[in-house]
């Protein structure tokens, strides 16, 4: 859709009209075309100027028609059209001008965006104007009718290059290569620009065209395209009392508490006081609160400097004091992942705040109906689990206990998106989703080392996969008594363990005692300098293989009788895909995900999933279902005492109903019990 109009007498204005974005879909281009066509046709139009409704110029191609069979005018020749048409043709972007909706601003002969001084810069637009864009295009059309356009034709314009053009492409090739870690686009980008530098404009827009074909046939783009909807469907989440995002009132939060100034409270209150909110920020030792302060101001001015603008420290009370939390409206409670500490500090919460004020905590895994029983509030009780470093990491899970009210899970998913989060609800049970999920990926990947692996080669194939970190080089970096701490809480070990050489079964199934070995030693990671990699000194972040872990492993299997094996990379993506993915099918059948897209999107923006492999429940549908089931019934035959590797219901039932699409297994999980 494109509407026509003459204004100013002379002037054809084109308007894009594909609300939110104008994205160029079929119709859309139709019209352009049409519209073209007519203002080309009409003697008194000197100028075309094309704008897009609601003052955003184009989003690019319409991601939706991609997934059927695309119609309607090719993209390329219809902006070749625009670019050698004999009218002068302006574009008046503004807001987003992108993929598509960029080539067809090139396209014109003259461009102008409003606040793009880069791009301005760089040459791509020829002014940057206050104001209306769309006046001022045709005020500069008006000013230029009747000047020669061939100048102005960019396919007609030699490229501007150093003189070692082919030099410069490889070594962009080599890197971008290895940052995209299997990635397929930002490659061919880069050989689609060494093209247009070396090749005539016919040939390079020849070789565009084939890498663009190729991309748009490959997996990696309907894994993109999915996560790209996945994520955005993930803000309109819904309960099953018929409470979601469009019909619940989230409240206004003006004043914030975060009670514990650690790592997560830290990172916290920067997210909170950066989207302008007051943050009271409490410890309980005047140490740590000077230290909480140092880092959280530190933080706030880097974050200001960078961005140009003077940090609102103004927005800051740091107090050893809870009583200044009677005014807040919400609280986040940062605390020591300890349930008992966690309960002391929401019923010492309840006697300060107001009676409506909601309270949140930060848990990565406790259950949230149980703090919320100590409380005086447990409809305003949910969890919002951040992940670190909270003023980093994109993924914001809200975590719905089965007392929550819409309104409380409305007010955490609103604020997160406030802070800028990506935000999936989730239901209530040990580890929510992601770290429930974590959990079954981990076990593989220490089990892999008992078998036989070592550290680096579990991390290389999870790397080559597209993981920008392997599972080792994380929980070196996150800390390994983080799980130990867990494990010692959850009674997997104690006093009756024997620390030389510590049973293998616990709890009636397989136990790797590895990790909680290399506590003993005070290998904790990054921080100590050692943990499965060896680090320069302890905080320093370059991971180095060990040699002492090599013979700590040789010493391990050797003690318990067993006989190494040589792992593949393929055994490792597959013990640890698809466990990730089994476990995610159980989740969706006791309702603590409402879809595999919310599933997948946590995965991407909390755990480093590769974004052109989609998901881990996108990987296994586009690995197979059927394949998958068949892959982890082999690896349950041959790991009798690993239950989670046993193919859940849901799996089954998906591959005994004809695996059907993604989008579809909502459907199958109907009237499952939901805890969301
Ligand atoms: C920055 C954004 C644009 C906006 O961000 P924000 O303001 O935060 O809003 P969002 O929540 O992200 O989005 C709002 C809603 O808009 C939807 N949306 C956004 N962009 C698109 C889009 N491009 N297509 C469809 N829908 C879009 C989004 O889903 C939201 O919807 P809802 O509210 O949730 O329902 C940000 O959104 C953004 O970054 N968008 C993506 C921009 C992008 O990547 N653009 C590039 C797309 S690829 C491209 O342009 C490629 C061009 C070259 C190839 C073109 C091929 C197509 C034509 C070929 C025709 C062949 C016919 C052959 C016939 C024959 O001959 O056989």
């Amino acid at each position: 859709m494109a509407r026509y109009a003459r204004v100013k007498g002379s002037i054809a204005l084109i308007t894009l009209t594909n609300p939110p974005v104008n994205a160029l879909s079929a119709a859309v281009r139709r019209g352009i075309v049409e519209s073209v066509s007519r203002a080309l046709k009409d003697e008194q139009v000197k100028a075309v100027v094309f704008c897009g409704e609601n003052e955003k110029f184009c989003g690019g191609a319409d991601i939706k028609e991609f997934s059927g069979s695309m119609s309607g005018p090719p993209l390329v020749p219809m902006i070749h059209s625009i670019e050698a048409g004999e009218k002068l043709m302006v574009a008046a972007i503004e807001g987003v001008a992108l993929g598509g909706g960029l080539e067809l601003a090139l396209g014109c002969h003259y461009r102008r965006h409003v606040s793009a001084q880069e791009a301005l810069q760089l040459g791509i637009v020829d002014q940057v104007a206050e104001g209306s864009a769309v006046q001022a295009a045709m005020e500069l059309a008006l000013s230029v009718i009747g000047q020669p356009l061939n100048p102005r034709r960019l396919s007609l314009r030699a490229p501007v290059w150093a003189p070692d053009v082919d030099g410069v492409c490889d070594t962009a090739l080599a890197q971008v290569k290895q940052r995209s870690r299997g990635a397929m686009a930002p490659v061919a980008c880069v050989q689609a620009v060494r093209a247009a530098a070396m090749l005539p404009y016919s040939k390079g827009m020849e070789r565009e065209r084939q890498l663009m074909d190729t991309l748009f046939r490959s997996g990696q783009a309907r894994a993109m395209q999915y996560a790209f909807f996945a994520q955005r469907n993930a803000g309109k989440w819904s309960l099953p009392n018929g409470a979601q995002w469009n019909n619940t009132r989230a409240r206004d939060v003006q004043r914030a508490g975060v009670i514990g100034l650690g790592t997560m409270g830290r990172g916290i209150t920067v997210c909170l006081v950066k989207a302008g909110i007051s943050v009271v920020a409490i410890e309980t030792d005047a140490k740590q609160l000077e230290s909480g302060k140092k880092a959280v101001t530190a933080m706030l001015q880097r974050d200001a400097k960078r961005r140009g603008v003077s940090p609102p420290l103004h927005l800051l009370t740091f107090t050893l004091s809870f009583h200044q939390l009677r005014d807040v409206d919400l609280v986040i409670e940062a605390v020591f992942e300890d349930m008992n500490l966690k309960k002391r500090v929401f019923s010492d919460l309840c006697k300060v705040l107001r009676a409506n004020t909601l309270i949140c905590t930060n848990t990565s895994g406790l259950s949230v109906d149980e703090l919320a029983a100590v409380t005086d509030r447990q409809p305003l009780v949910v969890g919002m689990h951040f992940f670190a470093p909270a003023h980093v990491m994109k993924l914001l899970e809200v975590v719905s206990g089965s007392r929550s009210s819409p309104e409380a899970v409305a007010t955490a998913m609103a604020l997160g998106k406030r802070i800028e989060k990506v935000c999936v609800a989730v239901g209530n049970c040990s580890g929510f989703v992601g770290n429930r999920m974590l959990k079954l990926y981990l076990d593989q990947s220490v089990y892999m080392l008992e078998e036989g692996a070592t550290p680096e080669q579990v991390d290389q194939a999870l790397e080559e996969f597209g993981f920008a970190m392997g599972i080792f080089k994380v929980s070196d970096l996150s800390g390994l008594d983080v799980g130990w701490r867990v494990r010692k809480a959850s009674g997997l070990i104690g006093p009756d363990v024997d620390p030389v050489k510590p049973s293998r079964w616990r709890l009636g199934r397989r136990y790797c005692p590895l990790p909680d070995m290399l506590c003993q030693q005070g290998r904790f990671g990054q921080k100590t300098g050692r943990g499965w990699y060896l680090y320069d000194s302890p905080g320093s972040k370059e991971a180095k293989s060990d040699p002492e872990i090599q013979t700590f492993l040789k010493d391990y299997r050797h003690k318990y009788g067993i006989i190494p094996r040589r792992i593949t990379s393929q055994e490792v993506i597959e013990r640890c895909a698809f466990s990730l993915a089994n476990e995610g099918f159980r989740i969706l059948e006791d309702r603590i995900a409402a879809s595999p897209e919310d599933i997948d999107v946590i995965y991407l923006f909390g755990y480093g999933w590769p974004r052109h492999r989609g998901g881990p429940m996108f990987y296994a549908a586009q690995v197979g279902l059927s394949v998958v089931l068949e892959k982890l019934e082999h690896y349950h035959r041959v790991h009798p005492d690993v239950p989670s590797l046993e193919p859940s219901r849901l799996l089954r039932r998906l591959v005994a109903e004809g695996s059907p699409p993604i989008q579809q297994w909502k459907s199958h999980i109907k009237n499952l019990r939901s805890h969301l």
